[in-house]
Formats: structure tokens, C-alpha cells, sequence
């Protein structure tokens, strides 16, 4: 059958559709040899009963770190029995008992009763496990700061690593994941001393990096000759430009949604235009949704300002509304700033930035915040 018939068949541009998904695993999986390799090292020790070590995987969105952890999770567990890993999602699991649990599905099949079991059972019997078994233990914190900012992230480094204490013998790691790269992490002493991480750096795609990653990723997801060269090298541009190579693999199926969506057999300028527009909408809508309390406040000053927003009146206004210091608003301020909902730009004039003009980037009436 040719590419005509089972067009015609199905009409579908998708081979498979899937392969745009978030959570799809590339078979090629490349430009990642070398922080792999950092954790090949970090987790070899354990292999052959000695101690793992601890590391502070950095990168910003969307550089593959998660890709890259669970692929090397999944070589060692296929290689031994004696680690454990476990990756563990911080956004989704903000409490000790939650992270914990996550630990314990994965050690004896199942998650443990929510109710009525305290959170010091299911740790012995984790550690008891693990001792018995002489197994040891590397988990994944992806997205970590979200554990300082529910306060648990020295009860869990803590339990982790200091485990030994209690149970002789038990070997245990962490990796803690990180894409906010403005963020800065401090540890109660009594885990600086145990959490002393070698850093591994996801540094940002290249053009040709990127362009070479989604040219394989619509070989998988798109039959042959749907996606004309020129729109993948204006896709891999875009994508460059934003920093972002999630965007780049949605604006493939969104480039195929508008594509099969008007009976066309390939993707034309105008669907990559079409598809350019649908993004931004989606992208200000997630990026506004993340945002936390202040955030948004600041950024419902910002939208209601009345003429030019001037970084020292807007600090001034603010900090009446909410109390805050100087720090934090100008902390927040980069915030906006960094997820591209703002630009400030740098009159000259000023003490500290103070003539910053702000200038929002999204049309306020088209959103809400
Ligand atoms: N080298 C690569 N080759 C192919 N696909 C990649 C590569 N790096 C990243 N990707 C793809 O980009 C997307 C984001 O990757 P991943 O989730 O691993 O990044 P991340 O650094 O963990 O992001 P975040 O910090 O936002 O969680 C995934 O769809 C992944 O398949």
C-alpha cells in the first residue's frame, strides 16, 4: 500500500500520533551522552554494593533531563536487582508521607493506605525492606523546589540520607532535579552534610540539535513527505528562538491537526502560520495558570496600569497592596520576567533599575489572570 492509499484509507497524516506526546520516550534519544554518562557514574557504586552518589541535575525546560533519568533508571534496573530507583514528580507529590509512598509502590507493589498508617511504618518498613534485601535506594526529585516551597524538602533529603543511621548498611541517593535555574536552594546543616551532589548540566539545544531532534521526531509521527523541509527548518527557528523544544514538538501536530483538518495531503505555510497563532494562546494561558498568588497580583498591576509602568512606581504600588519587601517584588518581577509574560526595558536613568519600563507582552483583555 502507498503512501496515497492509506491516505485516502484513513485519511490520516499521522503514522503515529503519539509520538508527539509528552510523556513519548524517542528511541533516538541523542546530545545527552555525556550528563547519561554522570549518572551512570553516580549510580555504578550501587551496582557493585557500594554507596551511590548524590547530584543536582540543572537544566532548563524542556533540555531532556527527565528523558535522560528515566532512561538510565530503566538501563540499571534491567542490568540489576540491587537499586531501586524511583522517579518521583515534586509538583505532584509535595508531602513527606506522598514522596514516601511513591517509594513504597514501588518497593512492594502497591501504594499504602492513605489513612491510618503513620508515616513512620512505611519508612521502617521501606528501610527494613531494603536492608534485608541489601538493596539500595536512588530516587529522582523532579522539579525539587516545589519541596521548598511546601517546607518538606529537609524532612525528605533528611530521611533519605541520614537512613543509614538508623539502618546499618542502607545505601540511599538522591537526584534532585532542577529548571528554575534562578532558584536558589539552601539545606538545614544537618543535610548540607550528608547532601554533597555532583552538579550535571542540560545546557540549552543548538539550532542544529534541535532541528535534528524534531526532523526525527516527525519521522516517527508523520508519514513520509508530510512536512516539507522549509516548515521544519521554520518549526526548528521558532523553537530555537522560544528555548523551548516542547513547543517545537506540539507545533508538529498542531501543523498536522491543521493540515488533515483541511484535506491536506502535506503541511503548507499557512498551517504552520495557523498553528503559530493557536500556540501562543495556549502557551500565555499555561504559563498564567502556573503562576503563584503574588505572581498574579503583580501581574493584575501590571495589566491595569495606566500609562507607562515605571519599575519604581509599580514597586511602590505594589508594596503598599501587599506588604511585601523590595526583594520579593523584584524577585517576582524577574519571575514574570524569565516566563515571558513581561519585558522590562532599561531606560538608563535611575537608582536600582527603578526607570525599568514594563511592558507586558499578551493582550490582558484576552486572558484572564
Ligand atoms: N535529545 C532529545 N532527543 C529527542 N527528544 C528530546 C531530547 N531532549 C528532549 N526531548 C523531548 O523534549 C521533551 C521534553 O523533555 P524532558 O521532559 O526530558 O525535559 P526536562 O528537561 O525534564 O523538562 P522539564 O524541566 O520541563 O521537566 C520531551 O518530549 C522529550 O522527548
Amino acid at each position: 500500500m502507498g503512501i496515497e492509499d492509506i491516505l485516502m484509507h484513513d485519511e490520516s497524516l499521522f503514522q503515529n500520533i503519539n509520538a508527539f506526546d509528552p510523556d513519548y520516550v524517542p528511541q533516538d534519544y541523542n546530545f545527552r551522552d555525556t550528563q547519561m554518562e554522570a549518572m551512570a557514574i553516580s549510580i555504578r557504586p550501587a551496582m557493585i554494593g557500594g554507596q551511590p552518589s548524590n547530584a543536582i541535575v540543572l537544566g532548563s525546560p524542556a533540555t531532556g533531563k527527565t528523558t535522560a533519568i528515566r532512561k538510565v533508571f530503566e538501563l540499571v534496573e534491567k542490568s540489576t536487582e540491587k537499586v531501586v530507583c524511583v522517579y518521583i514528580n515534586c509538583q505532584l507529590h509535595t508531602t513527606r508521607f506522598g514522596i514516601f509512598s511513591q517509594i513504597y509502590k514501588k518497593i512492594f507493589g502497591h501504594i499504602p493506605p492513605e489513612t491510618g498508617v503513620p508515616f513512620s511504618r512505611i519508612y521502617d518498613q521501606i528501610m527494613q525492606n531494603l536492608q534485608k534485601n541489601n538493596k539500595s535506594l536512588v530516587i529522582a526529585l523532579d522539579d525539587v523546589n516545589y519541596l521548598f516551597q511546601s517546607k518538606t524538602a529537609n524532612k525528605v533529603f533528611y530521611d533519605m540520607l541520614r537512613a543509614y543511621e538508623e539502618y546499618p548498611g542502607v545505601k540511599t541517593a538522591i537526584f534532585a532535579i532542577l529548571s528554575d535555574l534562578e532558584f536558589k536552594y539552601a539545606f538545614d546543616k544537618n543535610v548540607n552534610s550528608v547532601f554533597i551532589p555532583q552538579e550535571i548540566n542540560f545546557p540549552l539545544y543548538t539550532y542544529s540539535e534541535i532541528e535534528d531532534i524534531l526532523k526525527n521526531r516527525a519521522k516517527a509521527g508523520f508519514f513520509p513527505n508530510v512536512l516539507p523541509e522549509d516548515i521544519l527548518e521554520q518549526i526548528a527557528m521558532y523553537t530555537y528562538e522560544n528555548g523551548d523544544l516542547r513547543i517545537g514538538i506540539n507545533l508538529l501536530k498542531s501543523c498536522g491537526n491543521f493540515a488533515e483538518a483541511s484535506a491536506s495531503r502535506e503541511v503548507t505555510q499557512e498551517h504552520f502560520e495557523q498553528a503559530i497563532d493557536s500556540l501562543v494562546s495556549i502557551n500565555i494561558r499555561e504559563t498564567l495558570n502556573s503562576l503563584n498568588d503574588m505572581e498574579k497580583d503583580l501581574l493584575k498591576v501590571i495589566s491595569g496600569w495606566e500609562g507607562v509602568c515605571k519599575a519604581g512606581e509599580l514597586a511602590e504600588m505594589y508594596r503598599e497592596k501587599t506588604n511585601s519587601s523590595y526583594a520579593s517584588f523584584n524577585r517576582t518581577l524577574d519571575k514574570l520576567e524569565f516566563v515571558r509574560l513581561i519585558d522590562t526595558k532599561f531606560t538608563g536613568k535611575g537608582v536600582r533599575g527603578n526607570s525599568r519600563e514594563i511592558i507586558l507582552r499578551f493582550n490582558p483583555d484576552e486572558y484572564l489572570i
